[in-house]
């Protein structure tokens, strides 16, 4: 069965992944203050929900992604779907850390990636697209090939659209924030004031706090 990017907004919401606090914004890995968090981890703990995202996820890929030889995924919210992905499409697993380790071997990427091996990197969410890039960095430092990242869920931000286009790679998500907030929207997950308040946020995320005259703590 073919997952719409409707019904993977649903499941966020129902599984409670999706939270607000506007007058206590939270801070994204960026460095970003935003007014909603998306917590996909909590996905980990639903095992309906976690088959519904692994099984979209290795849809799409068998679909579209033919050649891949290798499934790696971000650490630490990337890694769990990279093993139940690889898993499922019986497909080498690997996973890259934030920075090389700094004992033992050394390396940034774990799980034996050959050069010249096809990649696809999995990461749970996308702002900026930062640690998903540094990923396919590491990845191709080594000689990967690297053309295509895979997550649950993106903001839509441009410098995101910007740097995955710099970078050459493409980015398939199975839902994103428009998605998101038109279903919590029809849905009454969200007030409309919220909603609003979201929109303007995304429409410059790293300028919202400014902008909304809230100081960073
Ligand atoms: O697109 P970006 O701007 O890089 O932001 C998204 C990243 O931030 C979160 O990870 P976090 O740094 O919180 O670490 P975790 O995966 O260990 O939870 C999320 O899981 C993505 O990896
Ligand atoms: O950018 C982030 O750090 C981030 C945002 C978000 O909504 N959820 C998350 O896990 N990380």
């Amino acid at each position: 069965m073919k997952h719409s990017s409707t019904a993977i907004a649903q499941l966020l919401l129902e599984a409670g992944a999706v939270v607000l606090s506007p007058d206590r914004p939270f801070r994204f890995a960026s460095g970003i203050l935003s007014p909603i968090y998306c917590d996909n981890r909590l996905l980990l703990a639903q095992v309906s929900a976690r088959r519904t995202i692994t099984e979209a996820m290795c849809q799409q890929i068998s679909d579209e992604l033919l050649n891949t030889e290798v499934i790696a995924g971000t650490a630490t919210a990337g890694v769990p779907w990279a093993a139940w992905v690889a898993h499922e499409l019986s497909l080498p697993m690997a996973y890259v850390r934030s920075g090389a380790k700094k004992y033992g071997r050394g390396q940034q990427v774990e799980g034996g990636v050959q050069a010249n091996q096809r990649v696809v990197v999995i990461e749970d969410l996308i702002s900026t697209g930062g640690s998903s890039l540094d990923a396919v960095a590491g990845l191709r430092q080594i000689n990967a090939l690297v053309a295509d990242c895979f997550a649950i869920f993106t903001y839509e931000m441009e410098e995101s659209k910007q740097r995955f286009n710099a970078a050459g790679v493409r980015l398939m998500t199975l839902t994103n924030l428009s998605t998101l907030l038109d279903v919590a929207a029809q849905q009454n997950y969200i007030r409309a004031e919220h909603r609003s308040l979201i929109s303007d946020w995304a429409s410059d995320p790293a300028g919202w706090a400014d902008r909304a005259g809230i100081s960073a703590e």
